[in-house]
């Protein structure tokens, strides 16, 4: 039979398992890893490198790192203890700083605030000339003379010459300072000279002279300060007349050589009195024929140069100048500083103050070799004195009396004066002394309305300002000393060092601003030993500041004080604390914060640059 067949069961070929094939064919195969097998082959690796980490790694290197985390922690410690503590300084010196402050008195407060406003307008650039200043050339030595003091007195102890000072109210400061001398033959002037001032009655030295005469002839550098009529001009023209005397009798002088010193004069009237004043003296020097003459030369705006050309023909000794004249000469090469070793001051502080400044660094820069300065004032704050000193080299302070003290000679009187009232009481008050007597106002046409008015009731007077011109303003002078008029009216220009033969009285008109012009106007009496009186009018136009430095001056020099100005109170006083002058202006009655010359001065320095070559003074 054919019987139906069974369907062919066929052996499927299935493709052999992945785990036991692997086809090289295919790269991107990854074979399945169970779950359990991948984790601890993860943790095997994780394991692997654990170890393998801490196989490189040496135990020198371990103990590196965990110093370095020590050092590190300790460094953050350190730091904020730093800090704490710095904080805590900080807090103790903030607690005693309030804690002295509180202590502090509120004139004691005031004064630390003005000698802060004194650092700040403090000059910075030194006294002395752009060449010396750009070179940064700085003389440590004095210049050296040939002038010894007499062997007996080089022989005196400290002590004695401190006696001596002393007993004529000489304070000095500096090192090695010549000693006193108290007369003029130790000091080894001629003694035709010596001759000369006794026909004068000029005997003994001033107490200006005593100390200065020495410290100039030594050479020295020096700041002298003495009240006004107190004979300083003798103590700066002396020197400097023997210097030129020593010079002339080695070599000679011919045309074109010298000066050997120049004076400085703030104002035309000042370095005509001065150089009048060394005339006298050298002329009196050569008259027996035993010594050489010196010429001296006038050099001030206003005149014509061509009057002296029989001066400028010789040798040159000594130039008595204003600064604007001199300047103008210098550059115009008519004479040279070449051998110039000797340059004084007078007024020196005024010479500052009016913006002279910058000229004066001018005239040191014709200078070709070392030179002793000087200056003079009888009114010298403070501020002026830091300045000078630091510009001098080794300098010697000599001080008579307080810087811008009252010349105790002259009897000072305050009277209140309605503004309306004053020209009638000039009248009367005119007649408290004979003539000659001064009127000073402050301003220029209020000194012509004095002088017309006084023209209109009789009385002969002058009138000088500084809008008269240089021939009215001589014509004043000369008619006034010779005694051809009684009265002189004049603005601040007259006051200043200006030296009039015996002033009977001095009227001051209109109380100036500032009390160092107060302190020269009424020095115009009262000098060289003799007394006078000096009377101010005063209202309630005069500020009240000014009336309290009037009242502390009247105070110091023992004078009366009228019942309206003892009235003031300084509201300082009532703070407590010493009172002392005010750096800028020498007052007594106010501190620096409000110093009514601060802001002149600053005013004067802005305009100094514009101040014309020919001011002559002022
Ligand atoms: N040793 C002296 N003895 C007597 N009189 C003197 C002596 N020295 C100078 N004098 C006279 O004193 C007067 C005042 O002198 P000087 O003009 O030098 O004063 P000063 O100190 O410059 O005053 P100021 O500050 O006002 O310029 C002059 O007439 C002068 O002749």
């Amino acid at each position: 039979m054919p019987t139906e067949s069974a369907p062919k069961r066929r052996r499927i070929q299935r493709s052999p398992s992945p785990a036991y094939k692997l086809d090289d064919a295919d790269d991107s195969y990854e074979p399945y890893i169970p779950v359990a097998q991948r984790r601890q082959a993860r943790l095997a690796k994780l394991t692997s490198w654990g170890v393998d980490k801490d196989k490189s790694r040496s135990p020198q290197d371990e103990q590196d790192e965990r110093e370095d985390e020590e050092r590190e922690e300790e460094r953050r410690r350190e730091k904020a203890r730093k800090e704490r503590t710095l904080l805590m300084e900080a807090q103790e010196v903030h607690e005693k700083k309030a804690a002295e402050d509180a202590k502090k008195t509120e004139a004691e407060k005031a004064e630390e605030a003005d000698a802060e406003i004194l650092a700040a307008i403090a000059s910075r650039k030194k006294l002395a000339s752009d060449l010396e200043l750009a070179k940064g050339v700085q003389y440590t030595e004095s210049m050296k003379t040939t002038w010894r003091p007499p062997k007996f007195i080089r022989d005196r102890s400290e002590e004695e010459h401190r006696l001596l000072r002393e007993k004529y109210h000489i304070l000095v400061d500096g090192e090695d300072i010549p000693p006193p001398i108290d007369n003029f033959t130790d000091m080894k002037v001629p003694d035709i000279l010596v001759k000369f001032l006794k026909s004068k009655r000029i005997f003994t030295p001033t107490p200006i002279q005593l100390q200065g005469i020495p410290t100039a002839c030594a050479g020295r550098d020096m700041i002298g300060i003495a009240f006004t009529g107190s004979g300083k001009t003798l103590a700066f023209c002396l020197p400097v007349i023997m210097l030129a005397l020593e010079e002339e009798s080695k070599l000679p002088f011919v045309r074109g050589e010298g000066p050997v010193g120049v004076i400085l004069c703030p104002s035309r009237e000042l370095a005509t009195q001065t150089y009048e004043n060394v005339l006298t003296w050298t002329s009196a020097l050569s008259k027996e024929g035993r010594y050489p003459s010196l010429n001296v030369l006038l050099c001030i705006g206003g005149i014509s140069m061509s009057d002296q050309s029989h001066v400028m023909n010789k040798g040159l000794h000594i130039v008595v100048a204003t600064p604007g004249r001199l300047i103008d000469m210098l550059e115009k090469k008519r004479f040279t500083f070449d051998s110039c070793k000797y340059l004084c001051m007078d007024e020196a502080d005024r010479m500052i103050d009016l913006g002279f400044e910058d000229d004066v660094r001018n005239i040191m820069s014709f200078f070709k070799h070392q030179r002793q300065t000087l200056l003079f004032s009888a009114t010298m704050p403070r501020k002026i004195q830091d300045f000078a000193q630091q510009s001098l080299v080794k300098p010697i302070l000599v001080n008579v009396g307080r810087a811008g003290a009252a010349n105790l000679d002259v009897l000072q009187v305050v009277e209140y004066v309605k503004q309306e009232a004053k020209m009638v009481y000039l009248l009367e008050c005119l007649q408290k002394t004979p003539p000659p007597v001064i009127i000073f106002s402050e301003n220029k046409n209020e000194v012509d309305d004095i002088q017309e008015y006084l023209l209109l009731k009789g009385v002969e007077a002058v009138a000088i300002h500084g809008s008269k011109t240089q021939e009215e303003r001589q014509y004043a002078i000369k008619a006034f000393k010779s005694g051809a008029k009684d009265v002189m009216v004049a603005s601040g220009v007259a006051s200043k060092g200006l030296d009039f033969n015996d002033i009977q009285h001095v009227i001051i008109f209109s109380m100036p601003k500032e009390i160092e012009d107060y302190v020269h106007q009424i020095g115009r009496t009262g000098r060289s030993g003799k007394t006078g009186i000096a009377t101010t009018f005063v209202n309630m136009n005069t500020p009240e500041q000014t009336l309290l430095d009037l009242k502390y001056l009247l105070m110091e020099a023992g004078q009366k004080v009228p019942p309206f100005l003892l009235s003031i109170d300084d509201p300082r006083a009532a703070q407590g604390g010493s009172l002392k002058g005010c750096p800028v202006c020498g007052g007594l009655g106010h501190g620096i914060s409000n110093c009514p010359k601060l802001e002149d001065t600053q005013r004067r320095q802005m305009a100094s640059h514009r101040i014309s070559d020919d001011r002559g003074g002022y």
